[in-house]
């Protein structure tokens, strides 16, 4: 599918397609077109061309039935300020018309206790994003939309986050997340589409990326605190070896795994930092 706005294509032909039960992350810099896929894959926003099939229903024909199927976390953490936690799971649940028993559930599988009657407005950043993510359970659905779930939150949340992305995956939903974030991406996706300027570039589980377009490296320290690095089990990582092994220069040894910021690295010629 593709998106035009105007005559900008900000989403360029891109086909993937994700596996019940499992996590497939959109991983690309801000402006690659992440928040846009995810809004025609939510039925915000139809394609200018092209189809999207959620759960086998068409994205920009039955909305009302994918609705009742998936749980969207926006980008921008939406809740009521001013009312509690409860007030905002209920607003929902109401909606949904789900049991009074749900908002319990909800909170309970991202790990809240105890904190329904606090309002939005006194919580942190990373509680709220549970919060957005337990409003996001409240009609049970299968599939879960996440745009940038980790992001702007600190290391000890995010880390939270993420455990909780993938207890989601245990629990049987389908999950796709948009990151700019390469470890989250390494660490939960079953399956990785790197989207550069709208357009997808390489799409694999992350380790068969890492080991198609990534390079293994040898990082050797020398006593005078010197760095050395050549591509693991070449002929000129052996002579470097042993040149400096036999100048008895050799202070640490190392190897060092690829990483999908070498990957993108590799596909693009830029880099893609947290802060991109
Ligand atoms: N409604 C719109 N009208 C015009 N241009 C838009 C609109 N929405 C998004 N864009 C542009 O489309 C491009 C892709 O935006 P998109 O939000 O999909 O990127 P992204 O990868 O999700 O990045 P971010 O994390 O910053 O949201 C950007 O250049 C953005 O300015």
């Amino acid at each position: 599918m593709s998106k035009k706005y105007g005559s900008f294509e900000v989403v360029k032909n891109i086909s993937f397609s994700v596996k019940k039960g499992t996590i497939f992350g959109l991983l690309g810099p801000n402006g690659a077109g992440k928040s846009t896929t995810i809004k025609i894959l939510t039925c915000q926003s139809p394609p200018t061309s092209g189809v999207a099939y959620i759960g086998g229903f068409n994205a920009a024909v039955d909305a009302a039935e994918i609705k009742k199927r998936i749980g969207v976390v926006f980008e921008s953490q939406n809740l009521y300020e001013e009312l509690s936690v409860f007030e905002n799971l209920n607003f929902f649940r109401q909606l949904y018309g789900a049991p009074a028993e749900k908002i319990t559930e909800v909170l309970e599988v991202v790990g809240v206790k105890g904190n329904q009657k606090d309002k939005i407005k006194t919580l942190s950043k990373g509680m709220k994003q549970k919060i957005m993510i337990a409003r996001a359970l409240i009609n049970d659905p299968d599939i879960l939309f996440l745009d940038e779930p980790g992001s702007g939150l600190d290391p000890h949340s995010a880390r939270e986050i993420r455990q909780m992305i993938l207890g989601l995956k245990g629990r049987g939903k389908t999950i796709l997340i948009t990151t700019h974030n390469m470890e989250e991406a390494d660490f939960l996706c079953d399956c990785l589409a790197i989207i550069h300027k709208g357009s997808i570039i390489a799409m694999d589980a992350p380790g068969n990326l890492k080991k198609k377009y990534g390079e293994d490296v040898l990082r050797i320290k020398t006593v005078t605190g010197d760095i050395y690095e050549s591509p693991l089990n070449t002929k000129s990582s052996s002579d470097i070896f042993k040149k400096l092994s036999d100048d008895n220069q050799i202070f640490l040894v190392h190897s060092k795994e690829a990483t999908i910021e070498d990957v993108f690295i590799r596909l693009t010629g830029e880099r893609l930092t947290d802060e991109s």
